[in-house]
């Protein structure tokens, strides 16, 4: 198994020691390699704060997570930039790219910080700008790029370290339509390619694109969809129905 979830619990506890939050109460779930996951839920679910401690921005109150089957438990801060750097791949609403870095030297970056020579990276590089039709962006600044081609170069950058996952927050949230078509055909591609996905998203148009939907509820996993055989718009009408269920608080067959 690649990524373990194991009874997630976290709580935040307001400041001046009032009264505590439940964000997660009991999130149990595995991704396996290759998959293409999406998590939904209505806001104030636990999305963010489920993303944030698989991307181990956060750490649980209790339970764990394992990626291949090790846990990150006890690993000091240092390691934990390492490993984060080494196994997951990061992509943004809001994009992240840093306005005063070329694109190029953006997508670098993870690189960098992990002190890989100017060959390695080019070589790298070279498959992915052919892959997500950016040569002609690389020399540009975020600030000149639209929306789409921001987000383009945000997955290059999440993809050039060959991480083992690449979590995604609200990825299409910026974009319009177009920009998300192309976003979510090039998502298809990667996970076609092998690589695995985990998302979080608002928009059920997305999440028809995943293979399998996660949504949370009160701080749980209230149920799944797998979309096996199901075309892109039956998934889409499955998830939609089910996002129904969850807003008017009704029950789902067998549960
Ligand atoms: N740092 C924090 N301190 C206290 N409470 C928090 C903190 N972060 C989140 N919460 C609370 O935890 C719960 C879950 O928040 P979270 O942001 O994970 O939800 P979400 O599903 O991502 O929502 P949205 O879809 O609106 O982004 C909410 O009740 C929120 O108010």
């Amino acid at each position: 198994m690649l990524l373990e979830a194991k009874s997630l619990k976290k709580i935040y506890q307001t400041r001046f020691g009032g009264s505590q939050v439940i964000a997660l109460s009991n999130v149990s779930f595995s991704v396996e390699k290759g998959e293409y996951v999406a998590i939904m839920g209505e806001s104030g679910a636990g999305k963010t704060t489920l993303l944030n401690i698989l991307a181990t921005l956060d750490r649980p109150t209790s339970g764990k997570i394992l990626l291949n089957g090790q846990s990150i438990e006890g690993m000091k801060e240092k390691e934990l930039a390492a490993f984060r750097r080494e196994h997951l791949g990061f992509v943004f609403q809001d994009f992240n790219l840093l306005d005063t870095f070329s694109v190029k030297d953006n997508i670098f970056l993870p690189l960098v910080l992990s002190d890989k020579t100017v060959e390695e990276m080019e070589s790298r590089l070279a498959p992915l700008v052919k892959k997500l039709g950016i040569k002609d962006l690389l020399e540009k600044y975020p600030y000149e790029l639209s929306g789409g081609q921001k987000q383009r170069c945000a997955v290059a950058r999440a993809l050039i370290t060959n991480p083992q996952i690449v979590l995604a927050d609200e990825p299409t949230g910026a974009l319009d339509s177009k920009a998300t078509d192309e976003l979510l055909k090039l998502f298809e591609e990667i996970n076609e390619e092998g690589q695995t996905l985990l998302m979080v998203t608002h928009s059920t148009k997305a999440a028809s694109h995943a293979k399998r939907v996660l949504f949370i509820k009160d701080g749980e996993v209230f149920h799944q969809i797998y979309k096996g055989a199901m075309s892109k718009e039956e998934m889409y009408h499955k998830i939609a129905d089910t996002l129904t269920l969850l807003a008017t608080g009704g029950e789902l067959n067998g549960k």
